[in-house]
């Protein structure tokens, strides 16, 4: 299989992924259902087992191509726009599986979006890799689960080893969240 084919498979099972754990998170299946369940999914993971392969060579996260990156335990995310290290923008949404109460997304889920966009404006092709350092997020207004949302993510400011970034979550004209963090550039030699 093509390197290109095998990212197309990965981004088909993982889109049908995040539609099971939506779909897991919404229901109470009765016994036997659950019991299909538990056994399909044991029966799957043995299977993908046998398919581990390094960190380096993982579509996982690491697909700046795909929706997510190729992840389904993210929120949903596509970047429309990139111009990194200065900015990204783009499309989000939050499905059931991320659900906090009462419609709302769970406040943690909305960090590990900002963290995933910053993530990939501080670490974009032929930077040295950089962590975050520290990450703050104020809601503004509740982020509904299955709504069409905006971002921004952009770098503020870089002083030495230090990439003061910051971003915004919208839906419509409302702000829901924003964000700013610290991401510090690794010394040689650092994990
Ligand atoms: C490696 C990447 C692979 C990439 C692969 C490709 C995939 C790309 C997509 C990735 C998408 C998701 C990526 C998410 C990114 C994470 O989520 S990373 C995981 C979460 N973060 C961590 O685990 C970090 C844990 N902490 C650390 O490792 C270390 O504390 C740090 C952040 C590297 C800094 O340690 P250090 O290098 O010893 O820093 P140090 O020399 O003490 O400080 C440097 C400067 O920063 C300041 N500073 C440090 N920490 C702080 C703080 N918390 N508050 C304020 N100032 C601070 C210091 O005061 C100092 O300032 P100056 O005196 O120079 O003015």
């Amino acid at each position: 299989m093509t390197a290109e084919a095998s990212l197309r498979q990965h981004d088909a099972v993982v889109t049908r992924l995040r539609h099971f754990l939506d779909a897991l998170a919404s229901a109470a299946p009765d016994e036997q259902s659950g019991e299909r369940l538990r056994h399909d999914l044991a029966r799957w993971t043995e299977d993908l087992r046998r398919y581990a392969v390094p960190e380096s060579r993982r579509y996982y996260g690491r697909s700046p191509t795909l929706a997510s990156a190729g992840q389904a335990t993210t929120p949903w995310y596509v970047v429309d726009e990139a111009t990194p290290p200065e900015r990204l923008a783009g499309r989000a949404s939050f499905g059931t599986f991320f659900l906090g109460g009462r419609g709302a997304a769970h406040g943690g889920t909305i960090p590990l979006l900002f963290d995933e966009l910053f993530g990939w404006l501080a670490n974009s092709e032929g930077m040295p890799p950089s962590r975050t350092a520290y990450l703050t997020t104020n809601y503004r207004a509740v982020v509904g689960i299955g709504r069409p949302l905006t971002f921004t993510a952009w770098t503020d400011r870089v002083e030495g080893r230090k990439r003061f970034l910051r971003a915004e979550l919208r839906d419509g004209d409302t702000v829901c969240a924003e964000a700013d963090a610290l991401f510090v550039t690794l010394r040689p030699g650092q994990p």
